[in-house]
Formats: structure tokens, C-alpha cells, sequence
């Protein structure tokens, strides 16, 4: 049975989440009651060794098999190492890493075992948050937009703003904070807007041995390459309706696009590429939002940031400027996540993965 709103508890919450860029696990707290943002708590990070990277990465886009245990091994004991540190947590979201996303096909794929880290943590954990929303019919993706929604009315906006994460894929999120329940028709719309620094990461790694290309330096002595950049955007996807979502790999043959150019070219068209498709997935709001506050590592990019300031009819600027954590607020997400699911509240709706109806995913395993 459903509780009313009133009598959700607040709580610490401790959620947890390994992104595509394969960087690491971030893990942060929040007092939440699933509803409002109480306080934010503390944080921790625990990079992945270059040989664990390596386990990860070998198994992007498989489903089953010995690739697939080997870094569900890697990612269960990153894990473990560093929840352990958290202390007096009550709840525990736990987002796993996507391996393989295929919602129209074969579905999508977290590795994590949550009733195992549970019986560990010793206290209940919230985990498989996507899979209900996709077998509903929905893209299982982009699930921070409630989390987004209640912060919207936390910082106090009056109006339309916009969310936009820069990780491996990029994803936007539309709010209205007018309307009272994220579940309300017009008060998310929310949609994945195309590679962010995926692909880049894969050159910088390919042509110069680094794993990113640190404050767009390379980035920023070249020039986007157009003829790229108009075959990039002629991608089916971009003129798609929202809601819609990506697996990390979709476009890993744009790097192709850019294979006969300089480095500093082929850096900056990905890096255009990257903007351009924010640009293209702004379109489809209702309106300009006032501001887009972006979050995830592409912030700490400035030839990306100037891009998008260049190519959007707002400002644009990171989530430090409203006082919030841009490294900790997927994780934060899927605490506030996890306490929905316990209430047995929504954590999906139309507007933001496109499901039919509001669906409250995830699994909850006990100690
Ligand atoms: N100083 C910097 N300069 C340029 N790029 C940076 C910088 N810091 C981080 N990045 C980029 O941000 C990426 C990490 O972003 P983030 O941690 O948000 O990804 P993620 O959470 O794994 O991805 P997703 O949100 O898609 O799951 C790095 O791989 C790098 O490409
Ligand atoms: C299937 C999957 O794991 N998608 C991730 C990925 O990383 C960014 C983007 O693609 C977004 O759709 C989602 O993560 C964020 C945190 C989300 O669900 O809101």
C-alpha cells in the first residue's frame, strides 16, 4: 500500500553511482524524505585503477558472459570499499554500472548486486532502478529529473530552468518548478542529448595516450570542422521527439568524422559535436529555460562551456554557481531515488523517460 506523502521520514541517504566515462565511483549523502532536499552530506570518490578501467571497458555492450562477471567483481568490490566508509546511513541507493542499454531491444543492463551489499552495509539498499521503467515500455533514461525537480524548488527557481549533465553522454533536463509534483504534465521534460565526452575521451586515449583532454586544452588550438559537424547532426537522433536515451557506444563511429583531421581539429569538432547536440535537444523544450545549469565533468571544460554559451539562447553556467556539488549530483540522484522507492512513489514518468504512466522502479533488498 501506498503512503500518503505526509508520513515519509526524513532520512540520510547514501547513493552511489559509476558513469559511463568509467572514471570512478562517486558516492555522496542526502537528508531527504523523497520529496524535498533537506540537507546534502558528505562525499567520497574512489577512482578505478587503470587495470580495473580496463576489466570495465572490456565488457561495454555485453549482457552476459566472462567479461561481464569479471567487472561486476570490479564494481561490486570498488563499491563495497568505499560505503564502508560511510557512517550512520540509513538507506542506500546503489545505480551500478551500465554495461549495455537497449530499451527498445534487449532491455538495459546495471551490473551490481544490491542484496549482497546490503547484507554487507547492514542496512537496506535500493538498487535495478531502470529495468521496471523499461519493461513499462519507457527508455529507462534519464533517471536524475525528480532529483532535479526538487532541485529546482530548492534553490528557489520561480521558473522554467534547465539541468544539463556533461558525462560520458549528455543529458538535459527540462523543469518547471511551478507546477507542485515532478509527476505533473509540463514539469519535466527530460532526454539524453547525444555524446558528451565520450568520444572524446576514446581519441585523447587512442591518438595521445591520456584519458581526456584536461581544460579543452587541445581542444582549444583547433577549429570545429563543419562539413563534420553537419553529418554528426543529420544523425536520425537529434530530429527524434523526446523523451530519448543513449548507450555510451551509440555514436562511437563519429570518431570516424573526424579521423583525417589534426589533433586539435579532431578535438574540437568532438567537442562542437558535443554542444551542438545540446543545442539540437534544446529545440524541443517548450521554451528557453532561464538558465542551464550544467553538471557532470564537461563542466570543467571551458572550450565546451564557451561553446554552449555561443550556441544557447540562455545562460549558461555550472551548478556551483546555485551552491550544488557538479561532481556529486548523480550520486545525490540516486539517494533521493532510493527514498522514493521506499516510500513506493513514481522515479519515471512520460515526460522524462517516456513510459506510459508514472513508474516507481527499483529493487529494494534488506539486511
Ligand atoms: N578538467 C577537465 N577538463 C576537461 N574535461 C574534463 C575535466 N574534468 C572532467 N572532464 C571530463 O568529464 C568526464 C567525467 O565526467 P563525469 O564524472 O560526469 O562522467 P560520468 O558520471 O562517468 O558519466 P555519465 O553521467 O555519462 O554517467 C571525464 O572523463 C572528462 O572527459
Ligand atoms: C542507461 C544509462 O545508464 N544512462 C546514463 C548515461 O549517463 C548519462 C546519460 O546516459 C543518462 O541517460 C544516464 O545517467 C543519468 C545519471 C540519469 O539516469 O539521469
Amino acid at each position: 500500500m501506498k503512503k500518503a506523502r505526509g508520513q515519509a521520514m526524513p532520512m540520510r541517504v547514501l547513493g552511489a553511482m559509476s558513469g559511463t566515462s568509467l572514471d570512478g565511483v562517486d558516492a555522496a549523502v542526502l537528508e531527504t524524505d523523497g520529496q524535498q532536499v533537506l540537507a546534502f552530506g558528505e562525499a567520497g570518490y574512489r577512482p578505478y585503477s587503470a587495470a580495473e578501467r580496463e576489466v570495465l571497458r572490456a565488457a561495454l555492450g555485453k549482457w552476459t558472459g566472462p567479461e561481464v562477471e569479471a567487472a561486476a567483481q570490479v564494481l561490486q568490490s570498488a563499491h563495497m570499499e568505499l560505503l564502508q566508509t560511510f557512517e550512520r546511513i540509513d538507506l542506500v541507493g546503489f545505480h551500478g554500472q551500465t554495461l549495455a542499454h537497449d530499451p527498445r531491444g534487449r532491455g538495459t543492463l546495471q551490473i551490481g548486486d544490491g542484496a549482497a551489499l546490503a547484507q554487507v552495509l547492514g542496512v537496506p539498499v535500493v538498487w535495478d532502478f531502470r529495468s521496471a521503467d523499461v519493461e513499462l515500455g519507457g527508455e529507462g533514461a534519464p533517471l536524475a529529473p525528480f532529483y532535479h525537480f526538487a532541485l529546482a524548488r530548492h534553490i528557489g527557481a520561480q521558473g522554467p530552468i534547465a539541468f544539463l549533465n556533461l558525462g560520458g553522454v549528455g543529458n538535459l533536463t527540462y523543469v518547471d518548478p511551478r507546477r507542485p509534483e515532478p509527476t505533473d504534465p509540463g514539469a519535466l521534460l527530460a532526454f539524453d542529448t547525444g555524446p558528451a565526452n565520450a568520444p572524446l575521451n576514446d581519441l585523447m586515449s587512442a591518438r595521445l595516450g591520456q584519458d581526456f583532454d584536461k581544460d579543452g586544452a587541445v581542444a582549444a588550438r583547433g577549429e570545429v570542422e563543419q562539413g563534420a559537424l553537419e553529418l554528426f547532426l543529420a544523425e536520425p537522433f537529434f530530429a527524434r521527439i523526446p523523451p530519448k536515451s543513449l548507450d555510451r557506444n551509440d555514436f562511437a563511429e563519429m570518431i570516424e568524422l573526424v579521423s583525417e583531421l589534426d589533433d586539435p581539429d579532431a578535438a574540437a569538432t568532438l567537442t562542437g559535436m558535443c554542444a551542438a547536440g545540446v543545442a539540437a535537444g534544446m529545440e524541443h523544450c517548450p521554451e528557453p529555460p532561464a538558465q542551464v545549469y550544467v553538471t557532470g565533468g564537461g563542466r570543467h571544460n571551458p572550450v565546451l562551456m564557451q561553446m554552449l554559451e555561443v550556441s544557447l539562447d540562455c545562460p549558461v553556467t555550472p551548478v556551483e554557481t546555485v551552491g550544488l556539488d557538479g561532481d556529486m549530483l548523480e550520486a545525490q540522484a540516486f539517494a533521493f531515488l532510493a527514498a522514493r522507492v521506499l516510500q513506493g512513489w513514481a522515479t519515471s514518468c512520460p515526460g522524462t523517460t517516456g513510459v506510459s504512466a508514472n513508474v516507481g522502479g527499483g529493487v529494494v533488498s534488506r539486511p
